[in-house]
């Protein structure tokens, strides 16, 4: 049987109260794009804060490539293969795309960096920063600094920089938010193509990327997952239409 290189158990995070989380189970199966979507507050960005390792959990487990990495640091989780998109605010807004690729490899590289002799170290890292670039289409940008992008091609350079580590999932928060239908048919295609190198968990709010790209879509609702499968059973769910009211998967 194929491995799950994602795997939640029962995971769960409060706020005081608030059950931001509830129980979460999830499986993340290799070649695969799992959507969660899910109402505003219901608990998607907990969720993936939970598995990247920035929220500690109350309980549950995250297994990740097999592993309980449940209390592992979120750089201990990317080391085994764990990427995710950057916020825009994590971009250096002063260095070029390429400068910011490049720091992204040279932390990937880590204290073996200092080992080389810097001119070959560069050399090397600029070969593979200007081809992670030509992935996403941005190398006709590299040497533009990153406040003159556009919010497009700024997404793309986050999705850029989390595959700079070469990860084997992603975790991607939102990509589509502020993209022009033009941005977001680019990303979809570019996401669609990338999925069978490095399997996709997908928190995103606009339906139709959602379903034109999920294999699998787990709908949460108050922290708890109410129906999870593929695309179709979800649109046909009237537990589904009933916690969106109707409105957004029409
Ligand atoms: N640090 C925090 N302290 C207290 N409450 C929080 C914290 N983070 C999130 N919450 C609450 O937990 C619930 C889930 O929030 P979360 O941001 O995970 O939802 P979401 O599904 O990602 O929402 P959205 O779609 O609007 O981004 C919300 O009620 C939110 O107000």
């Amino acid at each position: 049987m194929t491995e799950a290189l994602l795997e939640l158990k029962g995971l769960s995070k409060a706020f005081g109260a608030l059950k931001a989380s509830d129980a979460v189970d999830l499986t993340l199966m290799p070649g695969e794009i799992h959507a969660l979507i899910g109402p505003n507050g219901a608990g998607k960005s907990t969720l993936i804060a939970q598995v990247a390792g920035w929220l500690h959990s109350d309980a549950g487990e995250v297994h990740l490539l097999g592993r309980n990495v449940s209390h592992w640091s979120v750089a201990a989780r990317a080391g085994l293969g764990l990427g995710r998109s950057f916020q825009v605010s994590s971009l250096a807004s002063e260095f070029s795309a390429l400068g910011n690729v490049l720091l992204a490899l040279q932390a990937r590289e880590g204290g073996a960096f200092r080992f080389w002799s810097p001119l070959r170290g560069n050399a090397r890292l600029r070969d593979e920063a200007m081809a992670v670039l030509a992935r996403v289409g941005l190398e006709d940008r590299a040497e533009l600094p990153v406040a003159s992008l556009s919010h497009g091609e700024r997404r793309l350079l986050e999705v850029a920089l989390a595959l700079a580590i070469q990860p084997k999932l992603l975790l991607l928060d939102e990509p589509m938010a502020g993209l022009g239908p033009e941005g977001t048919r680019n990303l979809t295609a570019f996401l669609r193509g990338l999925k069978e190198e490095a399997a996709i968990l997908l928190v995103e709010h606009d339906m139709d990327a959602v379903f034109a790209l999920a294999d699998r879509i787990s709908v949460l609702v108050y922290g708890r997952v109410i129906a999870s499968g593929p695309p179709e059973e979800i649109r046909q769910s009237a537990a589904v239409r009933e916690a969106y009211l109707g409105d957004s998967l029409c």
